[in-house]
């Protein structure tokens, strides 16, 4: 056991342990390896459980770097990152500080896809909490072990929509802990007081389902009334256990993301980063475009194609900003396009999801469109007939631009709007490099996974990472250092306003529509701000005192990755 010493504002000044000697080097939370100086060695027993020499944690982090260079591949890289994290966790931070451009794609996306695929194979050491259906009645037993620290952050997946890679079980576990890392890099959560969660209700995987070393429960998905109860078991556990944390779904599938959300979201701080995240990070490129082209709202036309979670997450707050731009809810639906399997959307289909009805085009509106096949009206289709300005990609299916699409995106505007936002890399609807190529450099682009710059004509393009990891740390920091109850859709918009006011466009449409992925820290904090500022206006605080600084609290709430005294 170890406890946290703080100062009266809260910050953690030591670390008071009865460990032993072992169980310290062993305790990665408290862990600082040679970085244990000789009055801690002395104290603690450490003598002769080290060498001899005591380090800076500068030098440490060189040596880190000199080892994560030496790794031959991604997933490499991937492996020891994660072995550093569960033995010194700060050291981890603090080289990940200190690289953020080179540790996030092999921490996340797109390194974690190939971690989630190969997790039962690659299988090291249980890392998070494992909650299997086939053992629920154990659910409360395992989370109120975890009480004995106090945790603000839980990430929760059952692994059936990972990424744009599908079902992958209790692989999914890694998509917590490294959406978790995220959090702890780009908004400094504290990184003893959060829980990865993985929810094992089975695998409709094939592969998995017949491969001999998987290690989550080998059977079909627990689907229906039975996984709808298991949810609900769930979270009263989350709410019985840890009642102010800020519970965070992630890659649950098109079936139940939304309606999980809807049904929690009244009673719980809680968030769904596919929908939200992406929503918002979506929505504050198409208003810094907007802005920066000097255009109108009512100029645009916008098409989806992959109508699940993130894309009709994503619509439905574009759609809100046309809506606060001015027009009508029905104007600004007039202007929204969206494609999933069978092709564009249209009022006539049968057994549409409620999320993809509302944006669903009336049969009668598309009597002079020129299509091949009325039942079946493709992406091509869409972008020609609709005049699209704004395209957005998140099915999952690599290349779906086709260089056709993209150069009829270049003749419907001077300046269109291209997001291909699947991921991993592999799954992008588009190469950058396309898009650049066949708008004759004239798009405002952003991916979902990083992508190299491009060259083009004697320029070159930066390429931005759309990705929802520009907004969940800071949301949930903002959350969280107000003591939030809820995630309003103001606290939405503000994160989604702030992010918009980073964007380089304001200075010129010719720069990236995104900051480079190194300066999410700066926006995280920004968010954070401005979300604890938009909770506290509308009564969503539930700090005991009145709260006139929220900067402070944000600040206050903020861990960095430095050592701190370690003594018996
Ligand atoms: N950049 C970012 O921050 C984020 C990106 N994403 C990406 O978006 C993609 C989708 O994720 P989710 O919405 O969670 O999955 P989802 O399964 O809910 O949605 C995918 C949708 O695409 C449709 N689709 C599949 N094949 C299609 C085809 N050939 N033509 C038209 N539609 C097709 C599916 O029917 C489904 O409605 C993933 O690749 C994911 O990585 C998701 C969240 C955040
Ligand atoms: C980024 C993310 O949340 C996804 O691709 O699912
Ligand atoms: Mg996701």
């Amino acid at each position: 056991m170890y406890t946290e010493v703080k100062d009266a504002e809260g910050r953690i000044t030591a670390i008071q342990t009865d460990e032993p000697a072992r169980d310290i080097l062993d305790n990665p939370l408290i862990n600082k390896g040679t970085a244990f100086n000789a009055e801690e060695r002395k104290a603690l027993g450490l003598y002769g459980h080290l060498p001899t020499r005591v380090e800076s944690m500068q030098s440490q982090v060189q040596r880190v770097y000199r080892q994560f260079q030496s790794k031959n591949c991604p997933i490499e890289k991937n492996i020891f990152l994660n072995t550093l994290h569960d033995s010194n966790t700060t050291l981890f931070y603090k080289f990940c500080s200190q690289h953020v451009d080179e540790v996030l794609p092999i921490v996340y996306t797109p390194t974690v896809g190939d971690a989630v695929e190969a997790y039962s194979t690659d299988f090291r050491r249980p890392s998070g909490v494992y909650l299997s259906y086939n053992n629920r009645e154990y659910m409360d037993e395992v989370l109120s072990s975890f009480t004995t620290r106090q945790i603000d952050f839980i990430i929760v997946t059952d692994g059936e929509a990972v990424l744009g890679i599908g079902d992958w079980g209790v692989g999914g576990m890694d998509i917590s802990i490294g959406k978790l890392m995220v959090y702890i890099i780009c908004a400094g959560i504290n990184p003893a007081r959060v829980l990865p969660i993985q929810l094992d209700v089975g695998t409709n995987n094939p592969k998995l389902l017949d491969d001999p070393l998987y290690l989550g429960s080998q059977h079909k998905r627990v689907d229906g009334e039975e996984y709808d109860a298991y949810i609900e078991q769930f979270v009263k556990c989350v709410e019985k256990n840890f009642p102010n944390v800020y519970l965070h779904w992630e890659d649950f599938g098109r079936g139940h993301a939304r309606s999980i959300l809807e049904k929690y979201r009244p009673q719980l701080c809680t968030f769904n980063d596919d929908m939200q995240g992406t929503g918002i990070v979506a929505t504050a490129n198409v208003i810094a475009a907007i802005e920066a082209t000097k255009t109108q709202f009512r100029d645009h036309r916008v098409v989806m194609f992959g109508a699940g979670t993130a894309g009709c997450g994503i619509m439905d707050q574009i759609l809100d900003a046309f809506v606060d731009s001015g027009m009508s809810r029905e104007e600004a639906l007039e202007r929204f396009y969206i494609i999933d399997r069978n092709g564009l959307i249209v009022d006539d289909m049968e057994d549409l999801p409620d999320f993809q009805k509302k944006f669903a085009r009336n049969r009668g509106e598309l009597a002079d469109w020129e299509v091949s096949d009325t039942a079946n009206i493709t992406l091509t289709e869409v972008v020609a007939n609709s005049g699209a300005t704004i395209l957005i990609g998140c099915s999952t299916v690599k290349g779906a631009f086709t260089n056709e699409i993209l150069r009829q995106m270049g003749k419907n505007t001077r300046f269109p709007v291209i997001m291909p936002l699947s991921n991993p890399t592999a799954n992008s609807e588009a190469e950058p490099k396309d898009v650049i190529e066949q708008t004759e450099g004239r798009a405002i682009m952003a991916a979902g996974s990083p992508f190299d710059p491009v060259e083009y004509q004697g320029k070159t393009y930066q390429i931005s990472q759309g990705n929802n990891a520009f907004i969940f740390p800071g949301l949930g920091l903002g959350a969280i250092a107000v003591k939030a109850t809820a995630v309003s859709d103001g606290m939405i918009r503000a994160a989604s306003q702030t992010l918009s006011s980073f964007s380089p466009l304001h200075d010129s449409p010719d720069n990236p529509v995104l900051p480079p992925i190194h300066d999410a820290p700066k926006v995280s904090k920004a968010v954070a701000i401005a979300v604890g500022q938009q909770a506290v206006k509308e009564g969503l605080s539930s700090m005991k005192a009145e709260v006139d600084d929220v900067e402070k609290l944000v600040e206050l709430a903020q861990w960095q990755p430095n050592y701190i005294p370690v003594r018996r």
